[in-house]
């Protein structure tokens, strides 16, 4: 099976559980869960978790060769596991690589255990809003964001864009931009605020995607989802799910569906979800993943520094060596850079607009 689809948990869809262990590490790029090194499971296999759904966890295990005297050969397969009760307070999440013992077979009913969860690569967090400091995890492994707004209705916002992109820069993961409704209104204007940025753009609407062509933004955005692993974020209604199922035929984001492991219908919407997706023409199946998220309104990086969210304004860094020393960057911070590079024309008005952007971010 090449994808599947199950839903997450409907109460909580970035997570069950707040991050408060792995805030406390030093390096938000390579930190890990804290969990204690249990005695080795040496008959574990290792599972990437594509779904949360109330404490059942399901993971996708790669073909694993016969032993000698034990376990017969297993093709790639889907196995549902619960945790073990020593992994209760830590975070489990999609995108994880997990470590699964007991029935790991993937027949009908069975269910396995999660006995560890492997040092995350990335981690991509999100906080209620910006006062509360309690951040979940959303998705753990993720290389790339794709960064998905309509060019109207809804109306594009800059500060959510803005948000997104600290995020991106704070987990250590590209973001990419993806403007849908091309259709409706001109892109441009909304993403002049982003040039200074390298950040990979995309223009999509249906009439634009022109499947077979190479051309077709359909075709440029498969070739950058190749290999990686990718979080689709965006606001609801952006055309997240139509992107979606453009790209992976077989996702099916839009409709709601049965859940082919348990059973139970539900809307997927809310849900976050990692579906693979082929690469049409790449040789040996270069299989990316793309990781949906539910569509939200705000995003809150209550639990990022300062310094975090000046990494996510990467046109405006070099102007800040130049800044008194201990300069806050606001608009009260005396002499700061940013204000005489606009006094003097080294920033224009969009110059401004992104010093306007920083500037909300760091009150
Ligand atoms: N004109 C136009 N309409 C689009 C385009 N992409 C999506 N839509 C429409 O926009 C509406 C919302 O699209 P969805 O794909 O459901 O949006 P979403 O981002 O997944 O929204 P949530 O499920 O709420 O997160 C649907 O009616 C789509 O048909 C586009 O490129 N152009
Ligand atoms: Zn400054």
């Amino acid at each position: 099976m090449s994808w599947f689809n199950v839903d997450d948990d409907d109460d909580a869809p970035y997570g069950e559980y707040a991050d408060h262990e792995v805030r406390a590490r030093p390096n938000p790029k390579a930190n890990r869960p804290r969990t204690k090194r249990r005695p080795e499971h040496s008959d574990a296999v290792i599972g990437m978790v594509t779904a949360v759904d109330r404490g059942r966890y399901t993971a996708l295990v790669p073909a694993t060769p016969a032993v000698k005297g034990g376990p017969k050969a297993l093709p790639e397969r889907v196995v549902v596991a619960a945790r073990a009760r020593e992994l209760r307070k830590t975070a489990i999440v999609i995108g994880d690589r997990v470590q699964l013992v007991g029935d790991v077979s993937g027949t009908e009913g069975s269910l396995a255990r999660i006995v560890s969860v492997e040092d995350r690569a990335t981690v991509l967090r999100r906080s209620a809003d910006d006062s509360d400091r309690v951040e979940r995890i959303m998705v753990a492994n993720a290389e790339q964001m794709l960064i998905v707004v309509a060019a109207a209705n809804p109306e594009p916002r800059v500060r959510l864009v803005d948000r997104y992109l600290v995020a991106a820069y704070d987990a250590g993961i590209q973001p990419l931009i993806c403007l849908t409704k091309i259709d409706l209104a001109d892109p441009e204007p909304f993403l002049e605020n982003f040039a200074a940025l390298e950040v990979p753009v995309f223009r999509s609407a249906p009439g634009a995607w022109e499947d077979d062509s190479t051309e077709g933004v359909l075709s440029q955005i498969r070739e950058t989802l190749a290999g990686k692993t990718t979080v689709f974020v965006g606001h609801s209604g952006v055309g997240k799910s139509t992107l979606i199922n453009a790209l992976v035929p077989e996702a099916d984001r839009a409709t709601g569906h049965v859940n082919e492991v348990t059973g139970r219908g539900r809307h997927t919407s809310s849900s976050s979800v990692a579906l693979s997706a082929p690469t049409p023409g790449a040789a040996g199946g270069d299989t990316g993943w793309v990781i949906d998220t539910p569509g939200v309104r705000s995003f809150g990086l209550g639990h990022v520094t300062s310094d975090g969210i000046l990494r996510g304004f990467t046109d405006l860094i070099p102007l800040l060596d130049a800044c008194p020393r201990g300069c806050t960057h606001t608009d009260e911070a005396p002499d700061c850079e940013l204000d005489l590079a606009i006094a003097d024309g080294r920033l224009d008005a969009l110059g401004a607009r992104r010093v306007e952007s920083l500037r909300r971010l760091l009150k």
